[in-house]
């Protein structure tokens, strides 16, 4: 089941988000988050940062695992997932480092790698609250569109339509990669809870294709509505294409 939010704007769905994330964590003070990366959850981890500053939230027995990476980036490559989540929120906070998991964009072994960081999630005792942006497409992790889905953690070739929305990020185009390791679908929907953040008008789309569409590999994720426990918090651009809305 999809509960939707709607807020007013970046602000707003940033603040909300972090303040359900933090009463979470205050819930289960050992919780196992799944995090993303990307644009739409920067104003979330500045906030958390904030709160970790006013004693609000605490991240000394929390353990972490992000979604993807991209292929043949090291993780001190300024463009890399791990390089993002220690500069934005890692370095900030009290988590401690052997808490935390990214899988690697540069290795020698695939089918390891892949291997170890799902019996990794499943020894941590899989992810209590999964936070997922999502792509103009309906990707989520780097679970592109296609006929069918892959379950476990893989690798995956991007869509033109995601390395250009990503090339904000980099000097040129060209140096996006092509290819990422993600977190299946089924490591997502084994999730607990999920809590889904988007903003802006290029999101309303794949938001009301999410929430009212026909559950369709070529948007993964309309596989949400199968999920218990989904939480959107968006502000109101993107949920402009929504049939039905409730806002804060
Ligand atoms: O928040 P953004 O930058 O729009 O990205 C949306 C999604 O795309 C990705 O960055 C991957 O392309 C995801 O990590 C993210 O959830």
């Amino acid at each position: 089941m999809i509960q939707t939010i709607v807020t007013a704007h970046y602000e707003e769905m940033s603040q909300l988000a972090a303040d359900q994330v933090a009463a979470f964590l205050i819930k289960k003070t050992n919780a196992v988050l799944g995090l993303a990366t990307g644009g739409t959850p920067l104003g979330m981890y500045d906030r958390l940062i904030q709160m970790y500053h006013q004693g609000k939230v605490d991240f000394s027995h929390v353990t972490t695992f992000n979604l993807d990476e991209y292929i043949g980036l090291s993780k001190d490559h300024p463009q890399s997932y791990a390089y993002y989540m220690w500069h934005h929120l890692f370095s900030h906070v009290n988590v401690h480092q052997e808490n935390v998991h990214i899988p690697p964009g540069v290795f020698e072994k695939q089918e390891q790698v892949q291997r170890d960081y799902e019996q990794a999630i499943e020894r941590a005792g899989g992810i209590d609250l999964q936070i997922l942006g999502i792509g103009e497409n309906g990707h989520i992790g780097f679970n592109e569109p296609g006929m069918d889905l892959e379950v476990a953690t893989h690798v995956v070739p991007l869509t033109e339509k995601t390395i250009q929305a990503n090339a904000r990020f980099f000097t040129s185009i060209d140096e996006v990669p092509r290819r990422a390791v993600t977190l299946g679908m089924g490591k997502i929907m084994q999730a607990k809870h999920i809590l889904l953040l988007a903003s802006g008008k290029e999101k309303a789309r794949a938001i009301a294709q999410t929430v009212n569409g026909h559950i369709d590999p070529r948007i993964p994720s309309s596989f949400l509505q199968l999920h218990p426990h989904v939480t959107m918090i968006i502000d109101k651009e993107a949920a402009q294409e929504l049939q039905e809305v409730s806002s804060v």
